[in-house]
Parts: C-alpha cells; structure tokens; sequence
C-alpha cells in the first residue's frame, strides 16, 4: 500500500490483552489520547492482542485502514507480531514498553517513563530498521537457537508476571549443562562448521539485559545481520569464561561473529528456535535473510549508546 493513503495521525494502539486487562488499557488510551490531543492529533483507535492473535491482526487492520503509526503496547513479541504487518508498508511502529522483555525499546532508548515514551509518538524520529525474515516470519531484534531458545521455551509466564526478566534466570540454570551441538553455518553462502554450539544467535542488534551486548557491531540499519556463536568449553567454569568475555568485549576462540545478508543454519536434530523471545519452532533448519530498511520505527534521535539514527 502507498504511504500517500497513510494519515500521519492517524494512530491505532495495539495492547498485549496478557500485560494489560480492559480497564489498565482503557487507562493507557486516555493518557495517549490526552498527549495526542495537546500535539493536535486525533484520539488513536485501541486493540488488544489475544493469545490466537498476538498483534499481526490488528496492525494489518490499521494499515488497511489507512493508520499512519501503530503503536506497539507490550514487550518484544507484541513488537515482532506488529512488525509482521507493516513490514515494507512505511506504516510507522511506535512503541510503549509494558513487557518484561522489551529489547527494541531499551536498544532505541524508548525512555522507562511512560509520559515520555508517550511523548516520543509525536514527537521522535522515524527511522528505517532492517528486519530478519525467515520466509514465513520476520524479526526485529534477534534469532536464536541453543540457550536463549531453551530458556524461553522453558521459562514460567506467571514468574515473569511477577519478577520480570529475571524469570528467565532457573530456566538459564537448568540448560547451562546442555550439551554442544554440531552446526552447520552458510554466511551468504559461505560455509563454516561449529562443533559445540550452545548458543548461536542472528540478529539486528543484540543488546540484552545486564549490560551483556552480544552482538556490538550490530546496527539495525546497516543492512545486515550479524551472528554469534557460543561454544563455551566443558560446563559451567566455560559459560562463565564466556559471559565474563562478552562483559569485557573480549572475544575468544569460544565466541565467533559473522556478518552476511543470508544466514542459512543446519543441525543434526531438531532444536528449539526462538524469535524476538518468543518460542518459534522445533527445527534443524534455520535460513533467514535481510530485508534492509523494511522497518520504519519511531524513536529517540539518537540511541543510548550515542549513535545517531541514520536510518531516517
Ligand atoms: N491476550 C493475550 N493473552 C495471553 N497471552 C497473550 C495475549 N496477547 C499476546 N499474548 C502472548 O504474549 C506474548 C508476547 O508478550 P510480549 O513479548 O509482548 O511481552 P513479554 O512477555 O514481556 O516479552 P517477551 O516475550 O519478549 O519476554 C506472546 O507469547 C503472545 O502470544
């Protein structure tokens, strides 16, 4: 659809309906609604995700109807399923932080006060995001196979109601002893093997909680994606070696990068694969390319870590 039929006022709040119940949104769409109108915008429409239909549903409503931004209320996945919709449609993502895991928001620097990331929708930069796609999903921060995907599949949804992310930490325990897997990479085509995966993550940029960025050459506008590959030695003493190595940006032999347009991974047996932290599916194969700037997200201008936004 053309970005001419868009009304750039024209919003549509989509609010994950597991983060926010009727009245807590009702609540969320006056504040909204109030800061619009001091801007001079009209009062947004307001969706709520369901456990059948976490997002894409609603978004693409919005862009059929002729919305200008949609804005994302939830964590991560309520992100990765709006993005789905307006992936390549120049339809603009706004995002409102109500999740534990809210990766995107915290990489951009969506501020932590809701008055302010309120603020930002009418007030930030537009800037053009590379997305993942693996053919039949898209992602907007990360890709994963190995630790990350186990410890999503495995993590309590009430534990992290209550204490965040740190729900994920007896999930991480309980698979730190998985065993290395044997892979097969294609970077663009060219071909490499790991011998002892745990943790092979493709991704647009891969900032994570705690201060660990695992990816630090990774922008979500330069038109690629970058992959990282653990293979942390023996047991526990080898994931600690590997964490302090991704603290201190050290990398070793365990910890390997790649860059490419086209990342085709294999492994010898099913394995649990995640997508912008939600369980994907059990596969031996993963193949996902970029689709360079198909993203237009609304955001700071310039990011915590002092980049400007050069997607604009
Ligand atoms: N109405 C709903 N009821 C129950 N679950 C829902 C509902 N809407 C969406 N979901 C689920 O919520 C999850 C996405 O949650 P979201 O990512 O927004 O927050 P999060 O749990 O904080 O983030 P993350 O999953 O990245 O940690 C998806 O698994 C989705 O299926």
């Amino acid at each position: 659809m053309s970005l001419m039929s868009h009304d750039p006022t024209k919003a549509v709040l989509i609010v994950n309906g597991a983060k926010a119940d009727a009245d807590a949104a009702a609540a969320l769409h006056e504040r909204v609604a109030h800061a619009f109108a001091e801007a001079g915008w009209p009062k947004p429409d307001l969706a709520m995700t369901t456990p059948d239909d976490p997002g894409t549903g609603p978004a693409r409503a919005a862009v059929r109807a002729g919305a200008g931004l949609v804005v994302a209320c939830g964590g991560d996945g309520t992100v990765n399923a709006v993005a789905e919709a307006l992936a390549g449609t120049g339809v603009v993502l706004g995002v409102l932080p109500l999740g534990t895991g809210n990766l995107l928001a915290g990489h951009l620097g969506v501020p932590d006060s809701l008055d302010e990331a309120v603020a930002l929708l009418t007030g930030g930069t537009d800037r053009r995001l590379d997305l993942g796609s693996t053919g039949e999903r898209v992602f907007v921060g990360m890709a994963g196979l190995g630790l990350d995907a186990a410890m999503i599949a495995d993590s309590s949804e009430q534990l992290k109601a209550r204490i965040g992310w740190l729900a994920y930490v007896p999930s991480i325990a309980r698979h730190l002893r998985d065993r290395g897997r044997r892979v097969s990479l294609r970077v663009d085509g060219r071909r490499v093997r790991h011998s002892g995966v745990k943790a092979l993550i493709v991704g647009n940029f891969g900032r994570l909680h705690g201060g660990i960025d695992l990816m630090p050459d990774a922008a979500p506008d330069d038109g690629l994606l970058d992959v990282v590959v653990l293979e942390p030695s023996g047991r526990l003493s080898g994931w600690a070696a590997v964490l302090v190595r991704l603290l201190t940006r050290r990398d070793g032999q365990n910890i390997s990068r790649y860059q490419g347009r086209r990342i085709e991974v294999r492994t010898r047996r099913p394995v649990p694969l995640e997508l912008d932290g939600d369980a994907y599916r059990t596969a031996n194969t993963l193949s996902v390319q970029v689709e360079p700037g198909a993203l237009t997200v609304r955001a700071p201008a310039r990011e915590p870590s002092g980049r400007p936004a050069e997607g604009e």
